[in-house]
């Protein structure tokens, strides 16, 4: 379904993982969107500007305008999209499964990327920064790897691409950013090479948006 209301947009950084998250879904459900950058750092970030705290008053990204409305909050977007296009599904049929989906979700979404976010690592200031966001990552990590042992088939819940995919990458870029080891966490590791050629987890990579600097494209 694509809307009568007009392409969505999409506000979204090109670092920002929880931006990322969102342009995964929407690749992987084939909905055209518009990119709309907002960039966190200059003239001390434009998501703090009185006209980006009407869209979102939490001052982050992502936030996707679609079907007349305006969302805010990477996990309930990717909700509403699997609600309304449900025919790429990204959410299992089996009820456990999708617990278990909605469970790595949230450990990333709630236990691992708050705590390493923008706003936290200058409130955390330079000294400490980079020492903090890996201790978080790392901790955060070892849950995750436990629970995929458990679940894991090609993907984190089984053999099929799912939402709880969708936030695992990104992660694992912050993760390589801060520099955390991920040699203990193999089943991260091999889902991750597994989804890097994929095509929509590709054009939502980073390097591939609009608004990633040239210097930066990997
Ligand atoms: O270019 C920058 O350094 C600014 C912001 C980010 O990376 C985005 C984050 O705050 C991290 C994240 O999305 O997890």
């Amino acid at each position: 379904m694509t809307s009568l209301l007009g392409k969505p947009i999409l506000y979204s950084y090109w670092r920002s993982s929880c931006s990322w998250r969102v342009r995964i879904a929407l690749n992987l459900k084939e909905i055209p969107y518009d990119i709309k950058p907002v960039s966190l750092i200059k003239s001390g970030g434009e998501q703090h500007s009185n006209e980006f705290r009407e869209i979102n008053p939490m001052e982050q990204v992502p936030a996707l305008h679609i079907d007349g409305a305006t969302l805010v909050e990477s996990l309930s977007i990717m909700n509403y999209l699997e609600e309304t296009r449900p025919h790429r599904p990204l959410l299992p049929n089996d009820c456990i499964k999708r617990a278990k989906v909605r469970e790595i979700c949230e450990v990333i979404a709630s236990g691992i990327q708050p705590l390493q976010n923008l706003t936290v690592l200058i409130h955390v200031g330079e000294e400490k920064k980079n020492e903090w966001a890996k201790h978080w990552i790392k901790r955060g990590f070892r849950a995750v790897e436990k629970l995929l042992s458990a679940s894991a088939g090609k993907y984190c819940v089984g053999d099929d691409i799912t939402l709880a995919d969708c936030c695992l990458i990104p992660q694992v870029f912050n993760a390589r950013r801060f520099h955390v080891d991920l040699r203990p966490f193999p089943i991260i590791l091999r889902i991750d090479r597994e989804l890097e050629t994929h095509p929509a987890f590709r054009a939502a990579h980073p390097s591939n948006q609009p608004d990633c600097p040239p210097e930066a494209i990997k």
